[in-house]
């Protein structure tokens, strides 16, 4: 039967994660644990649970999870490049050439073994530049390689086909797809390291579209110098910033960890380029987020049960320009610092407030603790930052409500 839940009644959980989502659900008041597979409330899902259960849920009025069914459009590597690329080709149809020209934020992509013909002739176009390929359903670096010699994909093919028709009975139409994607050669490095940088985005449904901004986030180093010398490309430390791979270099320092909060990184970027260029950035990185949403928003099914929680991966190249890597529909939440887990356990709260299983918002709010509204069938409209009037609202990196519990107010855009 449909219920709905009001302010004093319990809200059943149900989590099969040990980590910062686990805390921040104990932590939060009336929130009860349940092992019952039927009756709960509120599931936190990892991708296997999704898999195994979703299809077979009648889902009643008030149970939230956090997944939508087809979350893999956007985050596997293959269909969001797919969705973004269509998306390009219908705003051209449409005669919607100035938006069109917008999806250019995505590094030049090609499927394999699929698009192998094509990806030959466009490699031969510029013989001297470097690719990076990247198995479509792997994390944490797992798979990936450098290259930028033709010999060495040629090889990897042979391998990677027998590996998967003699190792695991594969038919040759199963073997496993890679993305082979340009490889960003002049990354932003500061401390002469390279970095990309995590960012959260909530989505509340896709019709209409909603969608929220985490204002904190943060850069994930390399531990290693960067270098684009041909005896490096085999240097997973050198050119992979997953937390990971860099666990694995001698040199991590596993108090201190490889990341820097959104914050730090937007106040090192005022002061060696100005307020407006950090600014214009962040005003960027919102709106590949966005954009990337929109392409999928017509083809992701809706379910007003669903939520989702993305971890955007964004790269930062020497122009200043920003550059969409990857999103993710499970990012992680173990912490490698008490930073870290600040961070996460308040991002996760702010996120179930946002959700509202308690029924406690008005539905006229803008931003509920360090989430900022910025999409709702439409862009919001906010306050616009000082010295940046023609620009909407940029949430990131101001500062996120758990934050300033221990930091001084840093309301970056309003510098
Ligand atoms: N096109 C690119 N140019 C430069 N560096 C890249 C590119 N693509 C990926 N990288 C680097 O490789 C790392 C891993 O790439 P990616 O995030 O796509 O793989 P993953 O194994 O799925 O990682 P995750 O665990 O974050 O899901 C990135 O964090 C980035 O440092």
């Amino acid at each position: 039967m449909a219920s709905s839940k009001g302010p004093n009644q319990k809200i059943r959980y149900r989590t099969c994660l040990r980590n910062t989502i686990y805390d921040a659900l104990r932590n939060r008041a009336g929130w009860t644990e349940t092992e019952n597979d039927v009756d709960w409330d509120f599931v936190w899902a990892d991708i296997p649970w999704m898999k195994e259960h979703f299809d077979s849920l009648r889902l009643e009025e008030n149970q939230r999870v956090n997944h939508f069914r087809n979350h893999y459009e956007l985050t596997r590597k293959d269909l969001m490049v797919k969705n973004l690329k269509r998306m390009k080709r219908q705003l051209e149809k449409e005669g919607k050439t100035s938006e069109a020209s917008k999806y250019d934020f995505f590094p030049v992509t090609f499927i394999l073994p699929n698009d192998y013909n094509i990806f030959v002739e466009e490699f031969k176009r510029q013989p001297n530049s470097t690719w990076i390929a990247k198995p479509i359903g792997k994390a944490q670096g797992r798979g990936i390689f450098l290259f930028n010699d033709l010999k060495d994909l040629r090889e990897w093919k042979k391998a990677n086909e027998q590996r998967n028709t003699q190792q695991y009975g594969k038919k040759e139409e199963e073997v496993e797809a890679y993305i082979a994607q340009r490889y960003i050669e002049n990354p932003y490095l500061i401390g002469g390291k390279k970095f990309d940088l995590r960012i959260y985005a909530l989505v509340t449904s896709y019709a209409p579209l909603t969608v929220w901004l985490y204002r904190s986030g943060f850069a994930r180093f390399s531990n290693m110098r960067f270098s684009m010398l041909k005896d490096n490309l085999g240097d997973v430390a050198i050119h992979l910033t997953n937390v990971a791979i860099q666990k694995q270099a001698a040199n991590y320092d596993k108090d201190q960890g490889c990341k820097w909060e959104l914050k730090s990184m937007k106040l090192f970027l005022i002061s060696k380029h100005g307020l407006e260029a950090a600014n214009n950035l962040m005003h960027d990185i919102q709106m590949l987020i966005l954009r990337s949403l929109l392409a999928v928003q017509k083809v992701m099914m809706n379910d007003k049960h669903c939520f989702e929680l993305y971890g955007y991966d964004v790269m930062i190249d020497n122009d200043l320009k920003a550059w969409l890597i990857e999103v993710n529909a499970s990012p992680s939440l173990t912490a490698d610092t008490s930073q870290d887990y600040q961070l996460k356990v308040g991002m996760l709260d702010d996120m179930c407030d946002v959700v509202d299983m308690e029924k406690k918002l008005t539905g006229s709010e803008n931003q509920v603790g360090g989430f900022d509204l910025i999409y709702n069938n439409g862009p919001v409209q906010k306050v616009r930052p000082v010295g940046n009037s023609n620009l909407p609202p940029l949430a990131l990196a101001a500062k996120a409500s758990h934050a300033v519990k221990t930091e001084s107010s840093l309301r970056l855009y309003r510098q």
